[in-house]
């Protein structure tokens, strides 16, 4: 019987219950924390119903502004980081907030707040019209700078190990809460007329090795010679192409069914696209928990030292067996380059 098995909470169980039982465990835990992932879960519920009826009452399409990825904002991408930012300041526990769509640091006002907030709103910004899944992506830090006073860019820049907790929400053909706080990953499905999330995915392991991969082939002119041969591994060895164009809901897919999703350097993102702080470190803590891997080819993702609030780095994540393949073929590539180099 694993760690876990002592502390297994029966499926069924209220999101709010099972936060409440886990915080036991740690007898010094003041709650804050908890509360945290409540206020989480609030605006995940929020965000859910908007996008729900985004279609009915004109909240879909286009915003007219573009946010500090140079990204066309979406009406729902500017929704979804308000609602968030707006349930991290009234619950008190966060003291300042990074988000996607803000180039600089979000204060709460909350200054004896002792958590920072990395988040992206709203993942899967090509997908929100055309009622594909999209998704929240959270990660949380303990603030490094001074209590009582205001955070600061300082507190963001810590590797991924010092997450205390991380998730994601999928708003898919049924609503998910996805979270980690260093004890194994659970799911709760949300069940929209109790407005409750229930746990229905515990203790969620992601399988040793998978038959899929999901990547944008689109951009495969520009892919390295270690990614091609990766690709070619796959499709060798009569493994399935699934790429939905949403990290979350590709990522979903491969946690539960075993499998690896790249998005590798390309000529258009010669360091990936995705963002290290509120993309790839949240999902690494996720797929770590759940015994798969998370790298940017060369390095565990986690261990990588951020410098940039909104820093961008290529991102192999799911299944270990196959992440190792790929680490085992790009580090092929660069050995022939030293090789060739020297
Ligand atoms: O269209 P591309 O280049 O394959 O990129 C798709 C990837 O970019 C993302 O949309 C990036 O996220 P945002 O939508 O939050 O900007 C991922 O969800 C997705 O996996």
């Amino acid at each position: 019987m694993n760690h876990h098995d002592k502390l297994a909470l029966p499926v069924g169980t209220t999101l709010d219950r099972f936060i409440m039982r886990k915080q036991e465990d740690f007898p010094y835990a003041t709650g804050e924390l908890s509360q945290l992932l409540r206020d989480i879960a609030l605006a995940a519920k929020i965000v859910n119903r908007e996008i729900n009826r985004s279609g009915l009452i004109d909240i879909a399409g286009a915003y007219g502004n573009r946010n500090v990825q140079g990204e066309d904002q979406q009406k729902l991408d500017v929704i979804a980081n308000i609602r968030f930012i707006r349930a991290l300041r009234n619950g008190g526990e966060v003291c300042t907030i990074i988000s996607e769509e803000d180039e600089d640091v979000i204060q709460t006002g909350n200054t004896q707040g002792k958590y920072v907030v990395a988040i992206d709103p709203l993942d899967g910004s090509s997908n929100i019209d055309v009622n594909v899944s999209i998704g929240t992506i959270f990660s949380i830090y303990r603030r490094v700078s001074p209590t009582g006073s205001e955070g600061n860019s300082q507190d963001f820049l810590q590797p991924g190990t010092h997450q205390v907790a991380a998730g994601y929400v999928i708003y898919g053909s049924s609503t998910m809460m996805v979270y980690t706080t260093g004890n194994g990953v659970n799911g709760f499905t949300y069940e929209p007329s109790l407005g409750e999330f229930f746990l229905s995915h515990p203790n969620i392991l992601t399988p040793k090795t998978g038959a899929v991969y999901s990547v944008n082939e689109g951009s495969s002119e520009s892919f390295s010679q270690g990614v091609t041969e990766f690709v070619a591994y796959c499709k060798d060895n009569s493994f399935s192409a699934r790429y939905i164009g949403s990290l979350v809901a590709d990522f979903h897919r491969n946690l539960l069914k075993g499998g690896i999703y790249i998005y590798p350097p390309t000529a258009k993102a010669p360091n990936g696209k995705l963002r290290l702080m509120y993309e790839c470190n949240p999902l690494a803590f996720i797929v770590e928990q759940a015994g798969g891997k998370a790298s940017n080819g060369r390095q565990r993702t986690m261990e990588i030292e951020p410098r940039d609030m909104h820093e961008r780095c290529p991102l192999f994540i799911g299944s270990p067996e196959l992440v190792d393949k790929a680490e085992e073929l790009l580090a092929k590539e660069h050995s022939h380059d030293a090789v060739a180099n020297s």
